[in-house]
This record gives C-alpha cells, structure tokens and sequence, in this order.
C-alpha cells in the first residue's frame, strides 16, 4: 500500500544557517518537529514528544543523534539485502508485530497539551500564560526577523513584482507557518523551554498575531527614518491586511465558534436542532483531533527510529574503494546499497506546485552503484566529507527517476524559495539515504485543518457540502426534516446517459442511479471484492460529467487514484491528476497537472529558449559594455517572469478547464485545487482505507459525496493502540453505512472475479455468506484461457503449497529470518523457492507471466522474491507486490507466500482477516498459498482458510528444490492437515 497511507506524502524541512553555532537544524518532519542542537564536538538530539519529554542523547559529530540503536550493522550480511519498503508499505514489517509505542500517562501535562490544542483549535493565539515570557520574546525576535524582511522591500517601493513574489510566497495556514520556520529557526530558544518553543512554532495564529505586531513596529520605524511616507499605507502593510481578511485565514485563525446562526438561516432548522448537530461535530472534531495527535506523537517516534538507523560508514572501511560504493553500516561494497555518497549537485529546476527538482551526479563521472532506491521513495539529502561522513543538515525529498547516463539521480525536494540549506547542496559532496518510515508534518496539518474548517464552516451558509455534514452529523428526526424540506432525495434518478460497459447488473445499475440523484448528499457504495465497484465508478463519473457536473475523485493511496486514473482515461474525459510528480506511476503521467502544462507550453518555451539562447549570445559579445549587459541581463530575467507567469496561467487554465480532478485525499488540500471553484460532486474511491479525518479535506470541497469501498478489505494504518481503540481507525464509509438504518448505503453482492472455490471462502469468512458468484465465473479455470494446458495445476482452484514437516520440525531450509537490513521484516529462502518453482510450472503450462501475480505480507520476501524472479527471463512480466499495493487489482493466477514458520506458532499480522481477505480475492482462476501450516494453523482464522483449501482445492508437500517441473501428468498425494 502506499500506505498505505501514504501517499502524497511530503515533509517539509527547514535548516538554520550554518553561521548559527549553536543551532545546527530544526526541522519540520513528518507530523512533527525535530531540532538538533550542534556543539563544538557534540551533537544533542531531541525529539519532541507530547508528553513533552526530551530525549536527549549524544554523539560525536557526525550530525545525527545517536541513540541506544546501534549506527553499525553487527549481523553478517548473508545474501542479497532485501530491498524494505517505506513505512506506508511496510506496515507489512514484523514491526507492526510488536507492541504499538505507546504515550505515556501524564495527567498535568495532559491537560496542559489540551489547553494548547483546544486553542489550536480554536484558533486564538496563545497567550503569555501558555507561553512565558520568554517564549514570547523568542517569537517576537523570530517575526521581528521576518518582518523586517518582509519590509525591506519598501525599501526599493515601486517595483511591483518584488510584492508579486512576496504574494506569492505569503498564505495563510500553513504556508506562513512554513515561511517563519527559517526566522524562528535562527534564533535560538530559550534553555529549557523547547517544548513549548516548537508547540507555538507550528501555532499559525500566534505566529501570525506576533508577525502583525512586529511588522507595524518596524513600518512605523521606517516612517520615523522617512523611507516611507505612511506606513499603514505601505504595500507590505495592505498585503498583511489581505491575508489577514482572507477567508481561509478567518477560517483558520478565528476565535472559537460561534452560535451555529448559519445552520438557522441557511436551513431553517430550529435553532435547538442545529446546536445539537453542532455540538455533536464539536466533539467528533475535539476527539478526533486529539487521537490524531496522538497518532502523530507514535509516527514522530517511529520516524526518529527510522533517522537513528539512517548509517554512517565505518572509520575503519578501506578507503581506497571507490568513493561511490561507500555505502550503509559501513560496507565498502554490498550489491545493493540504500545509501548513495560522493554525489555533486549539476543542476536544478522548479517543477510543478514550487517543487524543486536537482540533479545529482556521482562525482569523477562513476557510475551509481546499484541502489534499492527507485523513484517515489523518499530519501533524505545531506552535505557531507568524501566519504560520507560528518552529514549535518538534510533535506527530505523523493527519488524522481534516474538519468540515462546512469550516473545521475534527480531528487525532488519539498523546499520552498529562500530557504537557506536548498543552495548549500551546492559545491559540496552530498549524501543521499533512503528513509523508510516518515511521519509527515504536512498530512497532520492538512487533517487537523480539516477538522477545523468542518468544525468552524460544517453548518455555514458558504459550505457547499452543508447537505452533507448535516446528514452525517444529524439525528433521523434531522434526516427526516432535510427531506420534508425538500434539502435531500434519496430516490434513484432515472438513468438516460450512454453506458460504456452495457453490462452492469441490476444493484450496479441501482448504485449509479442513486449516485447521479443530485439531491442526494451522501451514497456509501459498499460492494466485496470483484463486484465491480471501479468499474461502476468509472460508468457514474462519466454519466455525471454528461449531466454537466464536475468531479472530484480522490483515495487514500497514489496507487488507487493512478487506478482511478487508468480506467478514467480509457473513456475519453478532460482528467487532470494532480500531486507530486515522482508519486504519479509513469503510467498515467500524461495526465498529470505538470505534463500537461509542459505539453501545452511547448511551443512557447522553445520560443522562448531560442530568445534566451540569442540573448546569451549577444551577452558573450558585450562583456566590455557594462549597461548594455546590464540590460540584456535584465531582459533574461524578464524572459523567466515570463515564464512563471505563462505557467500559473497555464495551470489554471487546465485546471478549470478540466471536468475531473484527481488527487490524493490529503493531495486535495493543495492550494491549486483549492481555488477552483465548488465541486458538483466528489467520489473517494477505497473509501474504507482512509481516515474519516482525511475524507473531509475533499468532502469539504463538493457539495454532494459518494464513497465506495469495502470495510472487510484494508483498514487505515494506524500505529498507535490508543488513536485506534479511540476510533481513529473507523472510517467514514463504516461509520456512514451504519447510519440513519442504512439509508445511505447501497450494496454490490455479485462478484466477477473469482472461481467459486476462492470467492465461496472470502463469503463464508467475511460477508455472512452474502456474497454470490456470477456464473460466468463460478468455475472458471486456468485452462480455459488460449494456449494453457490442461495439467493438474491449471485446473485446481485453490492449492495448498505445504511447507510442514511431521513432530512439528521446521522444514530445513524454510524456517522464516529477520532482515538483516534491520528493516524488523522477514523472508523465507525456501518459500520463495517454492514460489519460483511453481510460477515456472504455471508459466511451462501455457499461462502468461503477466497473468501471474506473487504476493507476500513480507516486504523483505517481496524483494527476496523479486531478486530471484528478476534473474530468469522467463519470468519477466510476473509482477510481485505486497498484499496491501495489489488492493484494487486482479490476476488470473496468485501465489501467495506466507514466510511465518518458527515453533511457536507466532503468525504476526498475517491472521488479520482483512489483508488476506485482499490476497486471496486478487485471483480469478488460481491461488496457491505457500506456507508451513503447523506455524498458520495456531491461527483460528487461518486454521479455517487450510480447512477451506482441503475441502474444496488440493494441498501437496513442498519443499525448496523437490517441487517443479511442469505439473504435467502429475498425480499429487494430498496429505491431510489436523
Ligand atoms: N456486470 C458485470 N458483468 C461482467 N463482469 C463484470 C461486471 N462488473 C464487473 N465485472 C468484472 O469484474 C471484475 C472485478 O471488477 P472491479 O475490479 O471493478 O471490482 P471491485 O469491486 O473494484 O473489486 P475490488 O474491491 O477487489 O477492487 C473486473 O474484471 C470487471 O470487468
């Protein structure tokens, strides 16, 4: 999954300037903040938690904390490493085996972090008494700071796009807290308050209150000095005031809310009804704020894990290898590396959404050495000495791709202008490491936002989406009174448009119905696997369009919107994807916001790089003649205006010109879609695996919603126990389809995938035997596509791939390992065995490799697999994917490898129900599951699976070099299992 949650994900990271002794780095990362402390032979980390504790610990240079985690890998490496995956993925790593951290119990501090948070919330700044006096002063010089250089550019008043810049730069929220970070950062806080120095440094209303009152002073300074004549008339003093009458900043940044007036007038519901709604939407968005933070504390120290572990070579490494290869835990060579050193920063370029993307090249023109890393991981970028040692600062950015010259990588960087360390990368040697597991500041902020906004605007008259939030949040007696009052419909809308896919069944065609009714404010699509629920998506958001509404489609995971996407652009619509570039599969790039602006621009910019080129030209034969270059200078830099104007218009163009927008959840809080005007309708596709948090930021934006998923298929990840027994992990579509008697739902219960030996389990298991097969499918086979054989294998359903030995030993050879990548995941050698004899026997009996699909919860058995596959060409087009990245998708043939195999019966996460609910629902002729069943069976649940494949499928021995071949003629034993 990208993660599984994650998806668009970005962090945001600020480093103070090297002149700063006593400060080396603050950064803004992942839901949290982290600051380290640089002295002269000593660097202090802390990591900010909420119960305020200061971790504090030591190390020798080197600018990493260090920590009880050792920096050296100790274990002997014994095979190729398998490649882990980013957290959002790896939620399959044993980790999620071990206990959740956990928050300490601190009732005084608790209620002093609910103080603060119920201001976040609220919006009013904070006030000495939060604070202290010197917090305050430490604010105060950091927005003094800012605001002086806010205002220096009275100083050349007149020049009008200096102010365009600033405009530009400047935003309510979150962009003005990003735009402080560098100011605050350089001044440093006072000992022992830290805590609440970095609470209020992410607090917009306080930021933003301190910045106002500092910057009239130093206005009011320049007027005295008669650089300007009125101050309150000053172009920095109106562009405040703007931001300061925005609407999103009111939003943001007003006082508690008021009475709900708006519900009154804007639905003429009594007065009493809308107080009751909205006391109950403040307390869903008090608690749920609270379980977010809460969250967020247990991201923070997970991430801190993930830093701690990021390596440093060994001092005693031989230094004559090649300067490339140094790479983690000290290694001098390894086959695969996760840390790239000696790289030179050649050049930079601002893609899409002010993201910059630079390309690095390994110095002395080296190859890269082989890498782990791929485009779409995240990475963090660190100047450091030759040999990749003495790493300070860091940014965090994405892997975009990798040039062809094979020397070249091109990170994109979420920085913004101005900040400091962005153009220190140059001229130096640069470190880049992948980092697997980021909480992410910008999703939590764009979360709590929401809630805010849903708490401040739900029942407003300016919130498009009112009909919604009042059915959500209302009783039935409300329900009933939205209807009389002619607010909602729940009845169908007769269907006139033009199917694509004239096949949908009755229920298919009842859900479209009901969706297309404009009048009804929210549908919940619930519908099991293979019922057809994307499809239908794809025939009701075409039909919307055709009714002239426009679209905006979103999911939790990059990987489901790409889906999206896919299927979308197969009919023909004005789609555009909007997120970060490197998140975006190559697949459906075309249709992303950044290559459609660059193809639309083209012409102009060659146009205009012919321009430039001529103007360099010229500017090489002037040199002598200083006004002359002077002006050729300033025409180039007015060609670059140019075109940064060209493309923000560009980019609005395309953007309301579109009919469907399409984006992450948390990606549709970019600004860009934010402007738009009101969408007619939003759809949030595997609506069951998002956070009801995370829903509001589109549903906010649309006045009517329908969700579809299926709340028996993957679940939001949550790490902390506490958030998820708080509620955090109930999504909306399972809070919404058990409400108001299910009047919002509509269910999908035929399937089209599978052969009815694989779906009649995932029924009896999950959907109280509700789920029925189409008979078009109920049976069929591998061997009934072209050119496959008619063999045993092609013809069984279901087979059991058994690893067990009898007396309960383990198989040699296929007992489970920990990564020694350190990564807490776990392969299997002999499964993975297994797993490549059989997709040969497959392959060898007529099935394509591209219809095969190998899974595993694992993901160090999904790159050890993948390793293996990627040797034999044969098997080239067999894809091998986590369970939770193959969410969503189908193939003829599944082979799943389960790695658990130890003595004590321990199966981890592999008996939650929901994830193998998704693996074995992915097939549609064939599942093999591979597996020790003396480990799986201490399992009820996956007791119950065995049983299922024992009645209805085969089960046969296996083990690492004893099963192959083609499977043809074959007669296999079928052994029982207790
Ligand atoms: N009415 C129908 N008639 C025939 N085939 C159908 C029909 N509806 C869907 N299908 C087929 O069923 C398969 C599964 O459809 P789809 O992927 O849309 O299901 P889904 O509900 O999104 O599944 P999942 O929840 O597992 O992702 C596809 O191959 C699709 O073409």
């Amino acid at each position: 999954m990208e993660i599984a949650a994650a998806s668009a994900t970005s962090t945001v990271s600020f480093w103070a300037s090297s002149s700063l002794e006593s400060i080396c780095a603050l950064r803004l990362s992942s839901n949290g903040v982290f600051i380290r402390f640089k002295r002269p032979s000593t660097t202090f980390g802390f990591q900010h938690q909420h119960q305020q504790r200061l971790l504090l610990s030591c190390s020798n240079g080197g600018g990493r904390a260090s920590s009880s985690s050792p920096i050296k890998r100790t274990q002997p490496r014994t095979r190729t490493r398998p490649k882990p995956k980013p957290r959002n993925d790896a939620v399959l790593s044993s980790k999620d085996d071990r206990p959740r951290p956990q928050p300490q119990p601190d009732r005084r501090v608790d209620s002093q972090e609910q103080q603060l948070l119920k201001n976040k919330l609220n919006g009013d700044p904070l006030g000495r008494r939060d604070l202290g006096k010197s917090v305050v002063r430490w604010i105060s010089l950091g927005m003094r700071a800012m605001a002086t250089d806010f205002a220096s550019t009275e100083v050349g008043a007149g020049e009008e796009s200096d102010f365009s810049e600033l405009q530009q730069q400047m935003g309510p929220g979150l962009t003005f807290v990003i735009q402080a970070q560098p100011y605050l950062n350089a001044v440093p806080m006072p000992p022992g308050l830290e805590a609440v120095c970095l609470k209020a440094c992410t607090h917009y209303p306080t930021l933003f209150d301190h910045f106002q009152r500092e910057l009239r002073d130093v206005l009011q300074d320049l007027q005295r000095r008669s650089v300007v004549s009125n101050w309150c008339e000053t172009c920095s003093w109106k562009l405040l005031k703007e931001l300061a009458g925005s609407v999103q900043h009111r939003a943001v940044a007003r006082k508690a809310p008021g009475p709900p007036k708006s519900a009154l007038s804007v639905l003429g519901m009594e007065m009493e009804k809308a107080k009751a709604i909205q006391s109950r939407i403040d307390k869903f968005t008090n608690g749920m704020s609270e379980l977010l933070r809460i969250e967020r504390d247990a991201e923070l120290e997970f991430t801190q894990e993930e830093l701690d572990a990021v390596p440093m070579p060994d001092q005693s490494s031989d230094s004559s290898k090649p300067i490339e290869f140094l790479v983690s835990h000290g290694q001098a060579q390894q086959e695969l590396c996760d840390t790239i050193c000696n790289l030179n920063a050649v050049s930079t370029s601002t893609g899409l959404g002010g993201m910059h993307l630079v390309q690095f090249k390994v110095e002395g023109n080296h190859k890269l050495p082989p890498t782990t890393l791929s485009p779409g991981d995240m990475v963090c970028v660190r100047s450091c000495d030759s040999r990749g040692a003495g790493a300070t600062s860091c940014m965090q950015g994405f892997v975009n791709n990798f040039e062809e010259d094979g020397c070249s990588i091109s990170i994109a960087l979420e920085s913004r202008h101005g900040d400091p360390t962005f153009s220190k990368l140059f001229g130096k040697n640069v470190r880049i490491d992948r980092i697997y597991g980021l909480a992410d500041v910008l999703t939590y902020e764009r979360n709590c936002e929401a809630l805010m906004l849903l708490q401040k605007n739900g029942l407003q008259k300016k919130n498009p989406s009112v009909a919604v939030v009042a059915t959500l949040f209302g009783d039935k007696e409300d329900v009933k009174w939205l209807e009389q009052n002619n607010f909602v419909d729940w009845t169908e809308q007769e269907l006139s448009g033009h199917f694509t896919n004239e096949n949908l069944d009755e229920s298919q065609r009842r859900a479209i119905a009901l969706g297309l009714n404009k009048k009804q404010p929210i549908l919940v699509i619930q519908g099991p696997p293979g019922t057809g629920k994307t499809g239908l998506l794809k025939e009701l958001i075409a039909l919307a369009v055709q009714q002239g509404e426009r679209v905006l489609v979103t999911a939790p995971t990059n990987a489901a919107v790409d889906n999206m996407v896919d299927k979308l652009s197969e009919i023909g619509l004005n789609i555009v994807r909007v997120g970060n570039p490197a998140r975006i599969s190559p697949s459906v790039a075309s249709k992303s916001l950044g290559q459609i602006v660059n193809s639309k621009l083209a012409n102009f910019k060659a146009e205009l790089e012919r321009k430039k080129s001529d103007l360099r030209k010229d500017l090489r034969h002037c040199l002598k003649d200083d006004s002359l270059a002077a002006g050729i200078r300033q025409l180039l830099k007015q060609l670059g205006k140019t075109l940064k104007k060209e493309e923000k218009q560009a980019v609005r163009e395309v953007l309301s010109n579109a009919r469907v927008v399409l984006a992450t959840n948390t990606g549709a809080a970019d600004p860009l879609i934010r402007k738009l005007d009101t969408f007619d309708l939003v759809v949030i596709d595997e609506a069951a695996q998002a956070i009801e948090p995370a829903c509001w930021i589109p549903i906010l934006q649309g006045k009517r919603c329908i969700l579809a998923g299926d709340q028996c298929q993957l679940a939001p990840v949550i790490l902390s126990r506490k958030a998820l027994e708080g509620g955090l992990g109930v999504s909306l579509l399972e809070r919404a389809a058990s409400l108001h008697g299910g009047l919002l739902t509509t269910k999908l219960t035929t399937q089209y995938r599978m052969n009815d030996a694989i779906a009649s389990w995932a029924s009896k298991e999950m959907y109280d035997g509700l789920l029925k097969s189409s008979p078009t499918v109920s049976s069929h086979l591998l061997v009934d596509s072209p050119f496959v054989k008619p063999t045993w294998i092609t013809q069984c359903p279901l087979l059991l791939l058994d690893t067990r030995m009898p007396y309960g030993s383990l198989s040699v050879g296929c007992e489970e390992h920990l990564d020694p990548a350190g990564t807490g995941s776990l392969y299997n050698e002999g499964e993975a065995d297994i797993v490549v004899q059989h997709v040969f026997s497959l392959i060898y009996s007529g099935v394509s490799p591209t219809a095969i699909a190998v899974q595993s919860p694992y993901v160090a058995q999904v790159q050890l697999l993948r390793d293996r596959l990627e040797e034999l060409p044969e098997a080239a087009g067999v894809e091998v994917a986590t369970i939770d990245s193959f969410q969503g998708r189908e193939a003829d043939a599944v082979i799943i490898s389960m790695v658990r195999s130890n003595t004590l019966g321990a199966v981890g996460f592999l008996g939650d129900s929901r994830r193998m609910n998704v693996a074995i629902t992915r097939a549609r002729k064939h599942v093999a599951v591979v597996c020790d069943s003396s480990t799986i069976c201490h399992n009820t649940f996956l007791a119950r699976l065995l049983r299922h494949v024992r009645y209805v499928g085969r089960v046969k021995h296996a083990e690492p070099g004893s099963f192959g071949g083609s499977g043809l003629g074959m007669n296999p034993m079928l052994p029982s299992i207790n």
